[in-house]
């Protein structure tokens, strides 16, 4: 059914740039920031948007692509969103604000089902952020938004955006729709994905179970901080944090820590030399990290990593220059607050 006069005002209002700490855009996860598109961004979404790979498997989008077009993609996102009845956002990279792609989940038509879309550029594709993307976009859609389902429609052939719709817990619904592929100016048959909001809470439940690691920060008598590298073969491979692991069932973290610290660098650590310092807590794509980080001034033993890892003893005020997980920077002051005089 069509939303209704009601549910537009309160989702033009959920949908409002300002609100401060309650603003739910832009939408920000580990490695995407994903925000309105201004008219600014056209000279470079013409390119990535018209590359013939992107076109050819969205509907919507014409080939050759010009900038006239995307102006007006621009502005029917601020229309979107200003009536409540959508919400149209490009994806960037977080690090440097570059543009990877654009998604968009409407629900003016079937409300309450929204329709998702999403496509990255070529040269950034198979990286997941479109997997990162439009988990952050369901999170609104299920969420803040209230909506009961979310569907999409995909080309038999395109084995990528049915992978993405896999791992974000979508399946076939049985439909079947002949849309009009404007790159191709011919209709072709789609198959038609659906999540629906109980299949979605599950998914996330699965995704966010809690994970219990614990960290030292290792200071030597110059005040710098210990950092290690993961290693080849290991999620997250050459970003530096700090020594630890995971607890394990019928452990404190303090001795876990302990053992950690004697089988990663084979040093004897005593409990009570351990200081709480802070925690981090972190919602990666499939658990949620909580890891309270001690600091460790003494232990007996040369440092001698055992599994490979690189080492880095690091000033506080250099720490950022060391690329970390993303649960870790925020971590970071802590130290710098301890040890910068
Ligand atoms: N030790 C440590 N782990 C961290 C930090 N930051 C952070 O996100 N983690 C995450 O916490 C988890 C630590 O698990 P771990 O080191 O025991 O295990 P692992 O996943 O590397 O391998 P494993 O499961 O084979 O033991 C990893 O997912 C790691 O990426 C950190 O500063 N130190």
């Amino acid at each position: 059914m069509p939303i209704t006069e009601a549910d537009g005002r309160r989702l033009a209002d959920l949908l409002a740039p300002e609100g401060g700490c309650e603003a739910v855009l832009p939408l920000v996860t580990d490695r995407l920031v994903l925000r309105p598109p201004e008219p600014a961004d056209a000279p470079a979404l013409v390119p990535l948007a018209g590359a013939w790979e992107v076109a050819r498997s969205a509907a919507s989008i014409p080939h050759p692509l010009d900038e006239a077009a995307v102006r007006r993609w621009i502005a029917e996102a601020a229309t979107h969103r200003t009536a409540g009845g959508g919400v149209v956002l490009v994806v960037t990279d977080r690090a440097d604000g570059a543009i990877l792609g654009a998604i968009d989940l409407i629900w003016t038509a079937r409300w309450p089902v929204g329709d998702v879309g999403c496509w990255i550029a070529p040269d950034r594709q198979g990286q997941g952020y479109a997997t990162e993307a439009l988990r952050a976009m369901l999170d609104l859609g299920f969420g803040a938004v209230g909506l009961q389902a979310i569907q999409t429609d995909v080309l038999p052939d395109n084995a990528p955006s049915r992978r993405v719709l896999d791992r974000c817990a979508f399946t076939p619904d049985g439909r079947r729709a002949s849309l009009r592929v404007l790159a191709l100016d011919d209709d072709r048959e789609h198959l038609g994905y659906a999540l629906t909001r109980a299949a979605w809470e599950a998914d996330r439940a699965a995704r966010s179970r809690l994970v219990l690691v614990v960290a030292a920060a290792l200071i030597d008598v110059d005040g710098r901080v210990l950092l290690t590298r993961r290693p080849e073969g290991k999620a997250m491979a050459g970003l530096w944090e700090f020594p630890g692991g995971k607890v394990n069932d019928g452990e404190t973290p303090e001795h876990a820590l302990v053992r950690e610290l004697h089988e990663e660098l084979g040093i004897d650590v005593r409990g009570s030399c351990l200081a709480p310092l802070t925690f981090a807590s972190h919602a990666y794509a499939d658990f949620h990290l909580l890891m309270p980080l001690f600091v460790l001034r003494s232990w007996r033993g040369r440092i001698a990593p055992r599994e490979g890892q690189q080492t880095a003893w690091v000033r506080a005020a250099r720490l950022r220059d060391y690329p970390m997980p993303p649960a870790d920077p925020p971590l970071i002051p802590a130290l710098q607050d301890l040890l910068l005089i």
